[in-house]
């Protein structure tokens, strides 16, 4: 029996950048983790601890703070393809690249320099590169998206066996945590403006969708950014059913006619699924 090395990277995690820009007195701010993994020709240093193809991931961790002084921060997936094409295309033992980035939104408040964190939702962009000549992919998306209907919900009609209890409703509080990731066709949209129309999409399709079942808001949702976002070829989400239960009110001789509920944390309903457009080249790596 052999044994051998197999799929491996490594890199610097969750390096935490702020990147101030001064125009006067007025302050821009972007605030990001950004986590960087190489792979390639990293065989010796696994088999017998030789380092020469390694590139320390100190230095990655110092490439994401030089290259947001030096050429600044736009848009994530901009700055992740600047960084995954710097690493393939620098590096002799790295053939792929993959960087991942995560942003948290700042509001001004008022004057130049005083910001408030926007809401819990965190923008992402997840980039693979095999350097500038080479595939690449860019999948955006966002999490912590917090959304409800409270009302415009049904669930019923559903399989049953001897051990459900639930009761069908044609009422009922919709929540959840979006987590939403979509893949681009190339790497050259304007990413700024895809984001907000994507994330348009889904809010207006998660509102104006009178739900049968959170499977079908679901689908919904993707099927909506696809519909209108044909830069963008395929959409996966993940959505915790955030329950809310209806207390009941009849020990103390009151009814409760949708009006009070229990918003349970746990457990909670996990519905996932992907949706595609039918002409969208496979591309499972993009996710990886
Ligand atoms: O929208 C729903 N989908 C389910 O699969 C499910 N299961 C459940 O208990 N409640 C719900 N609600």
């Amino acid at each position: 029996m052999a044994i051998v090395l197999g799929p491996n990277r490594y890199g610097k995690a969750e390096t935490r950048v702020v990147r101030v820009t001064r125009d006067g007195g007025t302050h821009q701010i972007k605030d990001l983790n950004v986590s960087v993994a190489l792979s390639g020709d990293m065989e010796r240093v696994h088999l017998v601890g030789d380092n020469t193809a390694v590139l320390p991931t100190d230095s990655q961790k110092n490439t994401v703070f030089a290259f947001a002084k030096k050429y600044g921060i736009g848009e994530i997936e901009e700055f992740a393809l600047l960084l995954a094409r710097h690493f393939a295309d620098s590096q002799p033992a790295v053939a792929h690249a993959r960087v991942e980035i995560e942003e948290y939104g700042w509001s001004r408040i008022s004057g130049g320099h005083s910001f408030v964190r926007s809401g819990t939702e965190v923008r992402t962009a997840l980039v693979h590169s095999d350097g500038s000549d080479g595939p690449e992919s860019v999948v955006s998306g966002l999490k912590d998206l917090v959304v409800l209907n409270s009302t415009g919900s049904e669930f019923h009609g559903f399989a049953q066996d001897e051990y459900t209890t639930l009761e069908p409703t044609d009422d009922r509080i919709l929540a959840t945590a979006v987590t939403a990731t979509w893949r681009h066709r190339g790497t050259g949209a304007d990413f700024a403006s895809s984001y907000a129309e994507a994330r348009r999409c889904l809010l207006e399709a998660f509102a104006g969708t009178h739900s049968l079942s959170l499977q079908q808001t679901l689908y919904a949702m993707g099927r909506r950014v696809l519909e209108e976002r044909p830069e963008l070829c395929e959409v996966r989400l993940a959505m915790p059913n955030k329950h809310h239960f209806l207390v009941d009110l009849s020990p103390f001789g009151m009814d409760n006619d949708n009006e009070v509920y229990f918003a349970a944390d746990r457990p909670y309903g996990l519905i996932e699924g992907t949706v595609l457009a039918s002409d969208a080249p496979a591309a499972p790596a993009a996710w990886a």
